[in-house]
């Protein structure tokens, strides 16, 4: 299996606002093998969640429209209907979601919950208590008996997303979304899920499409990265690329804007202004570079280019300013 498991071309995504389409992803162009780990990260508004949710096709249809082509496994999924989705999500693709609480039926035995995720694509299974207690403590949780009769909100945070990840593979998904899956989540908690989520994704084999502001994660976990503003990819690399010899003055930003960078004592450095709002994102240009103040103007006016560009094996940049360009220790 050496193909592709995810491959999304074009893609474009735009929300109906007071009767307007509006772009929120412009374009855009990923693809994740088989046992590959993908990390998308950009500030909050770039458009990653509204990535993920094309690819589970959660989108509400009447609101938004989804272009381009985005294949899973060589099947095409955008213009599904609702029922050719559901056969799928679930199934061939699990999410992680950030917050397990809202995503979790409070109602519901954490038993019977990860029970329906397995019938409800598979009615006639059998044995569908042992592959439950089975998925619990694949997913580290010891005490299987206790926490398969408990609900939701007796179990500490980690817990619950240990939870939801068992849900995510209930049905042995090729790919896992995971969007943001321990942010709320403290310090050592959010390593043990980490660990669990890799341990899992090599088991298995499956892709994942990684979702996180925190680039300490993409180091730990991922294999490629692929750096988001305003709705479109600015630059895509292998991590140690990425990280080693970022291009684009807004790759540069976020390694500098990196708490976990940072010496002691130092100031971090907070990247200047806001990412804009969606009727003022005008995709021809550069929407980035206003908030480098550290650009000079010449600079800013040769970037101007939509394409991505070719920096060296798996690296690209968009603006053909940045191709060759190296930045100085400091900036
Ligand atoms: N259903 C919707 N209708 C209108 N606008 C939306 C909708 N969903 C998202 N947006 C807008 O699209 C843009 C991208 O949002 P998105 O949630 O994808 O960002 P994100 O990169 O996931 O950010 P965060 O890191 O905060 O999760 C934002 O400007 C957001 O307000
Ligand atoms: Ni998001």
């Amino acid at each position: 299996m050496d193909g592709k498991l995810l491959e999304a071309k074009n893609v474009s995504v735009d929300f109906r606002i007071d009767g307007q389409y509006q772009t929120a992803i412009h374009k855009l162009n990923i693809s994740i093998k088989h046992g590959e780990v993908v990390a998308l990260v950009g500030e909050s508004g770039s458009g990653k969640s509204t990535f993920a949710m094309s690819v589970m096709g959660l989108h509400n249809s009447d609101q938004t429209r989804v272009t381009g082509s985005i294949k899973l496994n060589d099947n095409e999924l955008i213009g599904l209907s609702e029922r050719q989705f559901d056969a799928y999500r679930g199934v061939s693709v699990g999410m992680i979601f950030q917050d397990p609480l809202s995503s979790l039926n409070p109602l519901m035995k954490i038993g019977d919950q990860i029970a329906e995720a397995i019938t409800v694509h598979d009615k006639q299974s059998k044995k569908v208590k042992q592959r439950v207690q089975k998925l619990i403590s694949d997913v580290g949780i010891v005490d299987v008996q206790r926490v398969s009769q408990q609900y939701p909100h007796e179990l500490s945070g980690g817990m619950r997303q240990r939870v939801m990840i068992a849900i995510a593979l209930a049905n042995e998904p090729d790919l896992i979304i995971a969007d943001e899956p321990t942010t709320a989540l403290d310090a050592t908690i959010q390593a043990q899920i980490l660990d669990l989520i890799k341990e899992i994704q090599q088991k298995k084999n499956a892709g994942i499409l990684l979702i996180t502001h925190d680039l300490g994660v993409v180091a730990e976990m991922a294999d490629t990265v692929t750096v988001m503003y305003a709705g479109q990819i600015v630059e895509q690399a292998r991590v140690s690329d990425l990280f080693n010899h970022p291009k684009h003055p807004y790759t540069r930003s976020l390694l500098r804007a990196d708490p976990s960078e940072v010496n002691s004592g130092d100031e971090l450095y907070a990247i200047p202004g806001t990412v804009p709002a969606l009727k003022d994102m005008d995709h021809s240009k550069d929407l980035f570079l206003k908030r480098v103040p550290w650009l000079d103007k010449a600079e800013v006016e040769a970037t101007v280019d939509e394409k991505l560009q070719k920096v060296s094996d798996g690296h690209y940049v968009r603006g053909n300013a940045w191709q060759n360009f190296e930045f100085l220790e400091d900036l």
